[in-house]
């Protein structure tokens, strides 16, 4: 379900009234549900009246109030006091079942749209916001908090309905039998509801800490388990294990000031109903002393006064939920109204329709809160031609290519493809026109066939097979245990590197894009792979703009153009035998590379 984004408000809502829009489809469950708890009270408390119902048959007999109905037989009087007694606690059951399935699954829809709009809206951020923010501590707010909500939607309405079906129905019982002294009851009902109200009000900030010490400890856990190899070779496991038993204190420590408060609330609640209940005892019991007051309509006050009161102690335990459920609400709708920074362009690339020549006219680009890494950088990457960008570690080769996928904007010049400012060109259709192997692979948790079908998931097998044999793959794939069938693991951890990079590549050759991306593809693999990835990516270029970035200036000497970059600029450009015979940086680097030159020439500094 897409709401309307946070921007269209006039001001802002609060985090109840933007959960209610979530449940607003649901507003026949809802009414059936409400429907069912007010029934359900109202058959709970009827058996104080059926033991009424059985006095009266034992003391009045013939004269009783089911006699008065007709019912003369005191036998059959008992029978249908048995019968009543079971129609009515099969129906107290019957409710309750029909309004828990629909609060419960209300609780379910609820969750469910939140959690599918919040990731849809995390996963549409731009990258910046990712690297600025962790794994974990996103988790804890699109699963924790989104969970967070279930035992308040769970329960929450349903107590509510409740409370207030007994106070109306035992008040107005209480009022028919002694309106006298009904008041004395009534006497705590303000000062319950006023406590909840500033309980709620002192303990929203504590749960809101802990809800983010929830994310901290969450961001250090899969932090944790993620470097679990690194961890382990440094032996660092006692270290670890007490990083996260310094953000689990935090967090416990979090908690303990809100049970603090939390735990106060019910017994605070229960002396202003004991002040009402002693009221009623005296003054009622005053009253029935010196005669104004039936003794039977004293002890029928007396026990009411209970049946009327404490259902309130829930109040307090509702309002608790009800503040949990608000911090981890405000946390999901806080992450709903970041706003990306990259607006998406408007002009439609029809895949067709692309020649693939990608220029960057003037560009400089810093990250956020960093220095200048590409400095008025123009160059131009032909259609059709392979092009290598080579230089030293750090010199923005990377940051390039990510330019070129628009994952960042520069903050001067601009970048064209076709002529087209990425900026004004939709977002999906740029990446749509490019296959990009990056330089730290990624692959999910599954087969190997649905790793390499990711590039295109309604391609058949065949197809996939081939991207599979063009990335030199096919080989080894079919060497593993269960062949396009064996599962990778998490990351891709059961593959070896050189294979996560073929399989990637396959990935991309599937797509078959018209712009071709090799972020050091074939870094991780023996010279022999090598060799094959290049066969496989000279035939790949037949047809297509390719990009090639590489250490390893055997990869890229058959470029059609290699443009060198050093600390953010264009240093040099040409072909391989150009720059060699420039005998500048390049001609240096590949000295070193094939060992005529023992240091390495090119520096980021
Ligand atoms: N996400 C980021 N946030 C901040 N700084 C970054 C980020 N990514 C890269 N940098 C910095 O930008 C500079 C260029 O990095 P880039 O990855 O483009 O270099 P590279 O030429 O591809 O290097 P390598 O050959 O080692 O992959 C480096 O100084 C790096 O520290």
């Amino acid at each position: 379900m897409q709401l309307p984004r946070p921007g269209c408000y006039r001001r802002p809502m609060s985090p109840l009234a933007r959960l209610w829009r979530y449940a607003r489809p649901y507003r026949s469950q809802i009414l059936l549900g409400s429907l069912f708890s007010f029934l359900n009270k109202a058959f709970d408390l009827a058996p104080p009246l059926l033991i009424g119902v059985a006095v009266d048959i034992v003391v009045q007999r013939e004269a009783s109030w089911l006699a008065q109905l007709g019912v003369t037989d005191l036998m059959a009087q008992l029978w249908v006091l048995a019968g009543a007694t079971i129609l009515i606690w099969g129906l107290e059951s019957l409710s309750e079942y029909v309004f828990q399935l629909y609060w419960r699954n209300l609780a379910q829809e609820v969750q469910h749209a939140l959690r599918l709009d919040t990731y849809a809206h995390v996963q549409g951020l731009e990258l910046a916001y990712f690297e600025d923010r962790t794994t974990g501590g996103l988790m804890a707010v699109l699963n924790d908090d989104v969970n967070q909500l279930e035992r308040f939607l769970d329960v929450g309405a349903n107590d509510l309905i409740q409370v207030a079906t007994t106070v109306v129905i035992v008040g107005a019982i209480f009022f028919a039998l002694a309106p006298s002294v009904a008041w004395l009851a009534f006497l705590p009902v303000p000062v319950v509801i006023w406590g909840s109200f500033r309980f709620q009000r002192r303990i929203a900030p504590r749960y809101a800490d802990v809800r983010e010490r929830v994310g901290d400890l969450s961001a250090q856990l899969a932090n944790n388990l993620s470097g679990i190899t690194t961890i382990k070779s440094f032996t660092a496991e006692t270290r670890e294990a007490e990083r996260v038993r310094r953000e689990s204190d935090r967090y416990r420590a979090s908690n303990r000031r809100a049970i603090r408060l939390s735990a106060a609330f019910v017994p605070l609640i229960r002396m202003a109903i004991a002040a009402g209940f002693i009221a009623t005892l005296v003054l009622g019991g005053s009253l029935a002393l010196s005669g104004t007051l039936a003794v039977g309509a004293y002890s029928v006050l007396v026990f009411m006064t209970q049946r009327l009161l404490w259902p309130l102690t829930t109040l307090g335990q509702t309002f608790d939920l009800y503040q949990r459920a608000m911090a981890s609400s405000k946390r999901i709708f806080n992450l709903l109204d970041t706003q990306p920074t990259m607006r998406d362009g408007l002009s439609p690339l029809p895949l067709g329709a692309v020649r693939g020549e990608l220029r960057l006219e003037n560009v400089s680009f810093a990250y956020r809160g960093g220095g200048e890494v590409l400095r008025g950088l123009s160059l131009t990457l032909r259609a059709g031609q392979t092009t290598a960008i080579v230089g030293a570690t750090g010199a923005g080769k990377s940051t390039l290519i990510k330019l070129l996928l628009r994952f960042y904007d520069p903050q001067s010049g601009r970048v064209t493809l076709d002529g087209h400012d990425l900026r004004t060109l939709k977002r999906h259709d740029l990446r749509r026109a490019i296959g990009y192997v990056s330089q730290d692979v990624f692959l999910f948790h599954g087969t190997v066939y649905d790793n390499i079908a990711y590039g295109d998931p309604d391609a058949s097998r065949e197809a996939v097979i081939r991207a599979a044999k063009v990335a030199e793959a096919h080989d080894f794939i079919t060497a593993l245990p269960f062949g396009y069938d064996t599962i990778v693991g998490e990351r891709g951890q059961k593959l070896s590197g050189g294979q996560r990079q073929r399989i990637s590549i396959a990935r991309a050759v599937l797509k078959d894009p018209p712009i071709l991306i090799l972020d050091e593809a074939t870094s991780a693999v023996d010279n022999e792979t090598e060799v094959a990835i290049q066969r496989s990516v000279a035939r790949l270029a037949e047809d297509r703009t390719v990009v090639l970035i590489a250490h390893r200036l055997s990869t890229v000497r058959h470029a059609h153009c290699i443009f060198v970059l050093s600390d953010g600029r264009l240093a040099e450009a040409g072909t391989h035998e150009a720059l060699l015979a420039r005998g500048g940086l390049y001609a240096g680097l590949w000295q070193v590379q094939t060992g005529e030159r023992a240091e390495t020439p090119i520096s980021a500094d």
